[in-house]
């Protein structure tokens, strides 16, 4: 199941900061943002040659896909004209996504397979995942798609993979919080990591399976158990509610929805998710009532998907894209890209929570820095707000840990 192609996209998806900073959590330090560059790179998925000529068109964002073709061919033909080294082809990295059948994991696994960054695709499910991935080994971009079958072919499934994607799992219906599906995900959750720890305990691991406030916990504890345990590449995928806030503020705002960068802080769930809008790129001025509704628009948008579903599951299509471009910001960090910022759920030293959503950069490594200096100079609202989330993200962490030491894996 191979494909090769003339044609591919990429996700552009980064905040850039200006000045490079070092792996400090305890620390604070500022970081001016370059408007310009930051915007630039918040564009979603890009036209862009095989050989990774960007494109500044987002079919994604207002343009249309005629004018995306318009720009494709024009950069195309810029991009042939510059020099060898802007078109070597890219492809090289391996990813895998755990649980590739569900609602999340094929428009994940499709957006996957338009990345120029990648060589492999790795579909891994308990059930249903030969047919997507002969669907999706058609598409003629340049990853060769695989599909691994149960438990018996997850080590297989894993080997030499550098990004792991972890949607596995059940999903919300009408009246379930995340926290309600702690039963089934944990266990989920907890075995895959299990396995990913034995066969590609390097890798960047994203969790998206909820609640992702304890399940994040859960993966430290089993890749610590296992002794593989590398605080800076394991990443709860919080992208939506960035995501969200920059749409809706956009919206409010009546702002080109790709121009508009929301950091959002502390964990995934109700009141745990915490839009900073006061630090809004570019700067916004919002009411107090404003600031209210789109601070609780922001918490619930999980909730507003699960109820317009009606017990069909929970946002699929905007996850797979936010999990998209934490993926590809992932690749082009892993790649030497030395400017790429995203919001995530990790390890942290900035509150006094052992994990809390913040705008960290990404590098080689993992987690190259944690920028501290977003939770400086709050607002009042956003201040309170900050103290109200921590006894809920702290029990949910408290839950994650517990669980895992309480039934202990396997060496
Ligand atoms: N982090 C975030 O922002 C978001 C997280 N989610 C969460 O993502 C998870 C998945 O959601 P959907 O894709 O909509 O659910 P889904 O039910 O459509 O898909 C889940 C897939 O996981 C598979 N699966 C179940 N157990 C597995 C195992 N042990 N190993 C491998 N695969 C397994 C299922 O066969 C299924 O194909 C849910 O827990 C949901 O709450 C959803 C949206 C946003
Ligand atoms: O709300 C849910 O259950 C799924 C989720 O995490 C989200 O959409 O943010």
């Amino acid at each position: 199941m191979a494909a090769t192609s003339a044609t591919t996209f990429s996700i552009g998806s980064t905040a850039s900061a200006g000045p490079k900073v070092g792996f400090s959590q305890s620390k604070a330090f500022s970081i001016k943002l370059n408007p310009k560059k930051y915007l630039r790179s918040f564009s979603g998925l890009k036209a862009a040659s095989s050989v990774s000529c960007e494109s500044q068109s987002s079919f994604v964002g207002s343009e249309s896909t005629l004018v995306l073709k318009q720009s494709y061919n024009t950069k195309a033909r810029k991009c042939s004209q510059r020099s060898f080294s802007h078109v070597q082809p890219q492809a090289s990295y391996k990813v895998a996504i755990l649980g590739a059948s569900g609602g999340i994991g094929q428009p994940l696994a499709l957006l996957v397979k338009m990345s120029p960054l990648v060589s492999a695709l790795n579909l891994y499910d308990i059930a249903n995942v030969k047919g997507v991935a002969a669907d999706l080994s058609h598409c003629n971009t340049p990853s060769q798609v695989s599909d691994f079958t149960g438990e018996s072919e997850l080590a297989n499934c894993l080997k030499g993979v550098n990004v792991v994607v972890i949607p596995a799992g059940v999903p919300r219906k009408p009246g379930m919080t995340r926290d309600d599906l702690f039963n089934i995900n944990a266990n989920i959750v907890k075995n895959l990591v299990g396995a990913v720890a034995d066969n590609c305990p390097d890798a960047f691991i994203h969790i998206i399976s909820n609640p992702v406030n304890s399940t994040v916990p859960i993966a430290a504890e089993v890749l610590k158990q296992k002794g593989v345990y590398d605080p800076k590449k394991l990443f709860g995928v919080t992208t939506l509610d960035v995501v969200r806030a920059n749409t809706f503020v956009a919206q409010k705002k009546n702002l080109k929805l790709i121009d508009v960068d929301v950091p959002v802080v502390g964990g995934h769930a109700g009141i745990t998710i915490l839009p900073l809008l006061s630090k809004t790129k570019p700067s916004v001025t919002l009411t107090d009532e404003e600031v209210q509704e789109l601070t609780v628009r922001i918490q619930n948008a999980g909730t507003e998907v699960v109820e317009a579903k009606a017990g069909a599951g929970s946002a699929t299509l905007s996850m797979a894209y936010a999990a998209a471009r934490f993926v590809e910001s992932s690749l082009r960090a892993l790649d030497g890209d030395t400017d790429v910022y995203e919001c995530s759920y990790i390890q942290s030293e900035l509150t006094e929570l052992p994990f809390f959503a913040s705008r960290i950069k990404l590098g080689k490594d993992g987690v190259e820095a944690v920028i501290s200096s977003e939770l400086q100079g709050l607002t009042e609202y956003e201040q309170k707000a900050l103290e109200a989330l921590k006894p809920e993200l702290k029990a949910s962490i408290e839950k994650g840990v517990a669980f895992v030491q309480k039934q202990p894996v396997a060496a």
